[in-house]
Order: structure tokens, then C-alpha cells, then sequence
């Protein structure tokens, strides 16, 4: 999605328990170990990047593409990648016990966008 998006969209921040994540990752432990510690400003963030990018980064990881879908009267938020920012997300909110926001890039999209990625399960992502 960030090819198409590119610099266009506006950068919010979601409640982690408000986006939805469809599809199972296959993850990079290390990876998500070096996201925690960008997320806590310690300087092991360099292993998975550059300790330039880590210092520009300020404690930040980069926004997460994620759609905007309304439907019925409600706004439903999905994302199908940044896979390891959403674990390290995951980690730091289990770790304080308390909401995390998350960066986010939002993605206005309609229902049959979303079909898509989720195909036949599209009625079973608004509950
Ligand atoms: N330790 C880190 N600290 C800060 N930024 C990082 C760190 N490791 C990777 N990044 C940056 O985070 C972004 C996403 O990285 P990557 O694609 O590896 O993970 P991801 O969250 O699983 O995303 P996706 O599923 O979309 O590939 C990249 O811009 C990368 O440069």
C-alpha cells in the first residue's frame, strides 16, 4: 500500500485493540526485539536498521498503513502488513498493561476494497 500512497495521506494515531488484523504473520523475532527497543528509545533499535535511521526514528516507528472502512454508521480500521511493528505495539502494551497508540497511516476504503484481501470473509469483519 505505501507505493500507492506515498506521502498523500495524513498520519494518525489508532488504539491498537481498535485495528483489526485479518491475516497471521509469519514473524522476525529479532526484528520485533530491535522495534521494542525504538519504541522505548534504547539503542539496540539498530540491529534491524541503520543507527541513523534508529536516531531519526526518536523513539518512533514508521506509520502503519491501515484502512478506513465506514460501515453501517461505524468506522472499522484494518491493517494486513506492518506485521512487526504490530507485535512490538502488542509488547509494549502487554508489558505497561495499558493502551497503546499506534501510528498510523489511514487508508480510506470502501467494503468491496476490502474484499479484496479478505474475500468470502468480508461479512465476518464487522461484528
Ligand atoms: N528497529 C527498528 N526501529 C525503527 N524502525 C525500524 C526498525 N526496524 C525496521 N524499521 C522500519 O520499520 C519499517 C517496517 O519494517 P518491516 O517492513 O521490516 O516490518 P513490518 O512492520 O513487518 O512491515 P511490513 O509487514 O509492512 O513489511 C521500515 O520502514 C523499517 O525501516
Amino acid at each position: 500500500m505505501s507505493i500507492q500512497t506515498g506521502g498523500l495521506l495524513k498520519i494518525s494515531t489508532i488504539p491498537l485493540s481498535e485495528i483489526r488484523r485479518p491475516i497471521a504473520p509469519v514473524l522476525d523475532l529479532q526484528k520485533i526485539d530491535a522495534m521494542v527497543s525504538t519504541l522505548k528509545g534504547l539503542p539496540e533499535a539498530s540491529k534491524t536498521c541503520t543507527k541513523e535511521e534508529a536516531a531519526a526514528m526518536d523513539s518512533q516507528l514508521p506509520p502503519i498503513d491501515v484502512l478506513c472502512v465506514r460501515d453501517q454508521g461505524k468506522t472499522y480500521y484494518f491493517a494486513f502488513g506492518g506485521c512487526h511493528r504490530f507485535q512490538a505495539y502488542d509488547r509494549i502494551s502487554q508489558e505497561s498493561g495499558s493502551e497503546v497508540q499506534v501510528r498510523c497511516k489511514l487508508i480510506p476504503a470502501t467494503r468491496s476494497q476490502l474484499s479484496l484481501y479478505v474475500g468470502s470473509s468480508l461479512d465476518d469483519m464487522f461484528d
